[in-house]
């Protein structure tokens, strides 16, 4: 329903958007997309709302999404009501064996299962993983000292979740894996999304977090970076322009892109769909990484 003051569209404008769309429906039709949905822009519940249908969009239409999510701000939540203090060490959860249990029951037992009814809701078919079940992915303690049982990817088993979206689900995967002998680890989320996107040869990956993109100034919107290669992403983590959060996604967007998958899209999930935008408009949105100039 249109607001007070809204105006109208003309039939034009919502013809042409639709038929916009057509091309990359035609183009994306079959392709894995791996999603990255960041617990900083999960907080509003109407934009997670408009996330999920747009998950549920894309599966309709065709394309096979694979949504990997974060739960950061949920997990500091819990810890917070159990009285642990939440710790960090180079953007890395310091995680002691109490502080894994709370990982484990926010992201596999709450989060995931939450996005797991909410797109069941919206008409799609969902299926809640973590890194244990089926194997999915093997971890490792990671290389940083000093932060308990966080983990790093060290095989994903893509049949699996092949098997799965043949058969039309959706798979919703929490960053949680264990390793040979049954320890569970931590495992950054946006680590998790690139090592899949990678396994899975995706079209693309993209991660929603909190900015308009990668930005020049972190701090002034207007100087997003709309497309670069590996090399300048290099770059500019080399210069700091790219601190923080942002090292994570960038350094994984750069892993998963020089292993095949397409093009890496950081974008901003406070935008009402911008998945949508993404994926099925000639503009798209945020920041695209790609192997080489010469692939734009
Ligand atoms: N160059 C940059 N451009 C945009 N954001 C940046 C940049 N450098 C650091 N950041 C920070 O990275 C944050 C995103 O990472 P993070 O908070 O871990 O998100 P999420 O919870 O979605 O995984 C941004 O909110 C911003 O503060
Ligand atoms: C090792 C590590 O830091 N793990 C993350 C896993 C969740 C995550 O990545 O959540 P966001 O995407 O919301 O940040 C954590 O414990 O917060």
């Amino acid at each position: 329903m249109l607001k007070q003051n809204e105006a109208p569209e003309s039939a034009e404008t919502r013809v042409r958007i639709l038929s916009e769309a057509l091309p990359y429906i035609q183009k994306f039709a079959g392709r894995t997309i791996v999603v990255k949905y960041g617990g900083a822009a999960m907080k509003d519940s109407s934009l997670k709302a408009k996330v999920i249908r747009d998950v549920v969009f894309m599966a309709c239409v065709g394309l096979r999404p694979i949504l990997v999510h974060g739960g950061g701000p949920e997990i500091n939540s819990w810890l917070d009501k159990l009285g642990i203090e939440p710790q960090f060490k180079n953007g890395l959860r310091v995680t002691d064996a109490a502080t894994m249990d709370v990982v484990e029951m926010v992201l596999v037992g709450r989060v995931n299962k939450e996005i797991v009814s909410l797109i069941n809701q919206a008409g799609g078919a969902a299926i809640g993983l973590c890194g244990k079940d089926g194997g999915l992915i093997g971890a490792r303690p990671a290389d940083e000292e000093g932060v308990g049982f966080v983990g790093e990817v060290t095989r994903v088993n893509p049949q699996i979740l092949e098997s799965l979206v043949q058969a039309g689900y959706i798979p919703v995967v929490s960053s949680v894996a264990a390793d040979e002998t049954g320890q569970a680890y931590n495992i950054n989320a946006d680590t998790v999304a690139g090592e899949i996107a990678a396994a899975l040869n995706a079209e693309k990956l993209i991660l929603l977090t909190d900015t308009a993109g990668i930005l020049e100034d972190y701090k002034d919107p207007s100087t997003l970076i709309p497309r670069m290669d590996i090399q300048e992403a290099r770059q500019l983590m080399d210069q700091g322009v790219v601190s923080g959060g942002m090292i994570p996604k960038v350094n994984c967007c750069v892993r998963s892109l020089a292993q095949g998958v397409k093009a890496a899209h950081i974008i901003d999930g406070r935008q009402p769909h911008s998945l949508l935008l993404e994926v099925f408009t000639d503009g798209g949105i945020g920041s695209m990484i790609v192997a080489s100039e010469f692939t734009f």
